[in-house]
């Protein structure tokens, strides 16, 4: 199956036009590709966190997750996002499946770092054959990032992570949507949109402090995903409703995230 990995970010999500769910749809009636999105819902979580007095703080974009997180998360993430995201597809002409990484044990976990980020996890396994099956049913995959490790203990996953080792294991074209036209740079005193970036020139602007915060798991997770033979990765914009169709059609648009050596670097 030809797949097209789709990371709906949280940020975008609420200000996406109703045709951004109706070229997922055709995307997929048209044989273009059959979508797997899979989505995050940073500001929601942060909003309920809020109201429940709960306090999260983040590491390079990535929230420090308590169990008491780890609970708003899942609420957040595999109930209201996800159910909005499968509501939406279906207003759309689309048949959408809900799941998280917890169910079919799509996602395996394994914890991220040296701990001090709580329960957040990295994918150690993606199982492909429950996103093969759903797609054989005609179903589009909509997949929220919480993943249980071998216990059964469940993780945090960020969105981006998420959605790049879904990609690696379907060996899928990948796209961010978020809530910018690419990354930006500074360019003569304005702000300018970087159309290719490779990994060096990533990783410099890290250091620079010029990507930052949510944008360092998505430029992390993209090059990681191309290292693993994911084809293309590019960051889109969610308020232009041409960008998703454009893309999936192959033309250039939003950053395309490049290896050094794709970018001509030794
Ligand atoms: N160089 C950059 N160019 C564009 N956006 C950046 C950059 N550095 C940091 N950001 C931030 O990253 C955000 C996107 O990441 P995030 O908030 O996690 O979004 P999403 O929910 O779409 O994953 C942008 O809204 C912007 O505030
Ligand atoms: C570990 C980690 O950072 N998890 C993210 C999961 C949601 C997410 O990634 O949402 P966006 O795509 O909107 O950023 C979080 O708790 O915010």
């Amino acid at each position: 199956m030809n797949y097209l990995v789709i990371k709906c970010g949280g940020s975008v999500f609420e200000k996406l036009p109703f045709s951004f769910y109706q070229n997922i749809t055709k995307i997929q009636r048209h044989g273009y590709f059959q979508p797997v999105i899979v989505h995050g819902g940073g500001p929601l979580i942060s909003r309920l966190l809020e109201k429940t007095g709960v306090k999260s703080s983040f590491i390079d974009g990535l929230r420090v997750t308590t169990e008491e997180v780890l609970d708003v998360v899942e609420m957040a993430l595999s109930g209201t996002m996800n159910k909005q995201i499968v509501a939406n597809l279906y207003k759309a002409g689309g048949s959408g499946f809900g799941l998280s990484g917890i169910d079919g044990s799509l996602l395996t976990a394994v914890p991220a770092g040296d701990g001090s980020l709580g329960y957040v996890g990295n994918v150690a396994f993606v199982d492909d054959t429950v996103i093969d099956n759903l797609a054989a049913k005609e179903f589009i995959p909509v997949v929220s990032p919480i993943a249980m490790d071998s216990t059964g203990q469940k993780y945090n996953i960020n969105a981006d992570v998420a959605a790049a080792s879904i990609a690696e294991a379907l060996k899928a074209k990948l796209c961010f949507i978020s809530d910018i036209p690419g990354i930006l740079i500074d360019k003569d005193g304005e702000q300018a949109v970087l159309h290719q970036a490779a990994s060096n020139e990533i990783e410099q602007l890290i250091i620079a402090g010029v990507i930052k915060g949510g944008m360092i798991p998505k430029v992390r997770s993209a090059l990681r995903a191309l290292e693993n033979q994911v084809p293309e990765a590019a960051i889109l914009n969610g308020l232009d409703p041409d960008s998703l169709m454009a893309f999936a059609k192959g033309e250039e648009i939003g950053t395309k995230i490049m290896l050094n050596t794709e970018a001509g670097y030794v």
